[in-house]
């Protein structure tokens, strides 16, 4: 099976061409070799570029656990990226579904490759029965979560996937590898969900680290930021246009007052390749 490896802000995964490729028949168990940093190819999962009857392309994004989410930002402008550069649609404006609906992007084209990506990212969802959350508030923010022996406060916004979001002083390893791994799997969450720790920088800057549904700490999450760009103005911290700096690179965040989400960042494919299958 032949895979392309790419990444967005250092999220980085295998993107399978499903115009051209077949694909065995379960899935999760072939993101979770494939995602295997030391017996597989190595990525935060697996994504397929899949045709789409109401788009120009459809995207389906598994976790390095084999789980599948509704929805990938970083993933996203990595599929434009490859549906333009590989000649699938010759268009700089691409529509592609996604679990979280058809979503539209624009592409910056350098040297006739796509560098920066726009995406429309939708309307972020604040009803608490289907971010899902079991915390009261549509959405919760500021809201208490016990968490082992602590009290935290977070807020939670869906992009067609669930986020937890906590504004902390300092974002260190004791938040993303001890917190984040008990809000991913916590009663209150029923599909579990993605936790976000974030450090205001000013009104229109932040910082953030993410512990991924289902992948663990990955060096960004397009989805997150863009949730965490909502949290930031659900509780006064941030204005609606926010830059965010992730290990991995920077997103461009803004929540427009027609209530849409819209993220800017990069996409890089990394090489190209031909999986045998496990060793
Ligand atoms: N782990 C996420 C999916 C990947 C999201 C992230 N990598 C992004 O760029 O949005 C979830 O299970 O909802």
């Amino acid at each position: 099976m032949k895979f392309t490896k790419m990444q967005g802000a250092g999220n980085d995964y295998v993107y399978v061409n499903c115009f051209k490729e077949i694909l065995p028949q379960d899935i999760p168990n072939l993101a979770k070799q494939v995602s295997d940093r030391h017996k597989g190819i190595g990525s935060d999962g697996l994504i397929l570029i899949c045709p789409s009857e109401k788009a120009d392309a459809q995207m389906r994004m598994f976790n390095a656990d084999g789980s599948e989410s509704e929805m990938c930002g970083n993933g996203i402008r990595c599929v434009a990226k490859y549906v333009y550069d590989h000649g699938i649609v010759q268009s700089q404006t691409l529509k592609i579904e996604t679990g979280a609906g058809i979503l539209s992007l624009d592409l910056d084209i350098i040297d006739q490759r796509v560098s920066q990506v726009r995406v429309n990212m939708g309307r972020p969802i604040l009803n608490s029965s289907e971010i899902p959350t079991l915390l009261t508030g549509d959405p919760p923010v500021n809201a208490d979560l016990q968490v082992g022996d602590q009290t935290i406060q977070v807020t939670c916004v869906s992009m067609g996937n669930p986020h937890c979001v906590s504004f902390v002083d300092e974002i260190t390893d004791y938040w993303v590898h001890e917190i984040g791994p008990q809000v991913e799997v916590h009663p209150m969450f029923p599909k579990r969900i993605n936790a976000e720790f974030i450090e205001i920088i000013s009104q229109n800057e932040m910082i953030m680290r993410v512990w991924e549904r289902g992948s663990g700490e990955t060096q960004a999450c397009g989805t997150g930021a863009c949730a965490s760009a909502v949290a930031g103005v659900l509780t006064g911290r941030t204005e609606r246009n926010v830059l965010i700096h992730l290990p991995g690179g920077d997103l461009r965040l803004e929540w427009s007052e027609s209530d849409e989400v819209f993220m800017t960042g990069p996409a890089v494919e990394v090489y190209e390749g031909v999986w045998t299958g496990p060793q």
